[in-house]
């Protein structure tokens, strides 16, 4: 499938969009954005970029092959390139390390929202549909340009959650993941492609860390009951009660915060929460 600008007609607002915001994009991505590059960008705020120029399919089948990058091992990720106030020039390490994962991030509204109450987290989107992850770039790069020493603690990356998460987590590395409205996969045969299975589980367990939180938001009952059974059978999962819930604040964002969770709430329609502890590991005799 073609997604890039040029599968775009080019005589379209669309394609002239896609083309100078990649511009953009490619110059600013991966920059120290400070008071010198506003200064060279004129101190103009950005506008944020508008979500239908990036209109693509809604689904992205999660086992074919999308030629996508991703570091042969954690070490090999070249984190300063996302997080470039992280990163020292002396001694060529980061300073932090990601702890907060939003697995399937959409648009990245959960991002936004809790970038600036957990500034001491590293956070890190996972996208697979490229011009969703390509807007979600474009919109921190005009949140940091806007808001000077501001939203460098979050990034996207274009990857499949359902293959990779080892190749870019340590064991134990993770404190939150996110699985907001994930996708429903309706079809008995497509369940298979949900992103929440017992195989799956035992990865997320391996990346989190002890204590760590797992949350899940849906607004398909079918969904909630299918995360709540897998996760509530796995060994190394425990469920958090509705008062843990009542008194977490990633609750109250993760509840509000998502482009889906928007959409939900405009409808009216429910929203079914629930959250799991990463339990430590069984002695084994
Ligand atoms: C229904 S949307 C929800 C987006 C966002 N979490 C929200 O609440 O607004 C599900 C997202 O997960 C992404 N996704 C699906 N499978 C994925 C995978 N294996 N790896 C990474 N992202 C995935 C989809 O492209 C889509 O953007």
């Amino acid at each position: 499938m073609k997604t890039g600008p040029l599968s775009q007609d080019p005589g379209s607002k669309r394609y002239a969009y896609r083309v100078n915001k990649e511009e953009n994009r490619k110059e600013l991505k991966h920059v120290k954005i400070d008071e010198s590059t506003v200064t060279s960008t004129k101190g103009k705020k950005m506008d944020l970029p508008k979500k239908k120029f990036y209109r693509q399919r809604a689904h992205s089948n999660p086992f074919s092959d999308h030629q996508l990058e991703y570091p042969s091992c954690p070490g090999d990720m070249n984190w300063g390139k996302l997080y470039p106030y992280y990163y020292n020039d002396e001694t060529k390490e980061m300073t932090k390390k990601v702890t907060i994962a939003d697995i399937g991030c959409g648009f990245g509204g959960l991002l936004v929202d809790l970038s600036p109450e957990f500034p001491e987290n590293l956070m890190l989107g996972m996208e697979i549909r490229v011009q969703v992850t390509n807007y979600v770039e474009d919109r921190i790069i005009a949140l940091r340009n806007n808001h000077i020493g501001k939203y460098q603690n979050v990034n996207v990356i274009r990857g499949n959650a359902m293959k990779f998460l080892p190749n870019f987590f340590e064991k134990a590395q993770l404190e939150k993941m996110f699985f907001c409205f994930p996708d429903p996969h309706f079809k008995q045969r497509k369940h298979k492609a949900r992103i929440i299975t017992d195989t799956l589980l035992s990865e997320y367990a391996y990346v989190l860390k002890e204590g760590g939180v797992v949350y899940t938001i849906t607004d398909v009952e079918d969904l909630h009951n299918w995360m709540v059974k897998h996760l509530t059978e796995h060994p190394l999962f425990e469920r958090l009660n509705e008062e843990w819930e009542t008194t977490d604040k990633c609750v109250s964002i993760m509840r509000n915060a998502t482009e889906e969770g928007k959409k939900v709430a405009r409808k009216q329609g429910a929203k079914y929460v629930a959250c799991f502890k990463r339990l430590p590991d069984p002695t084994i005799i």
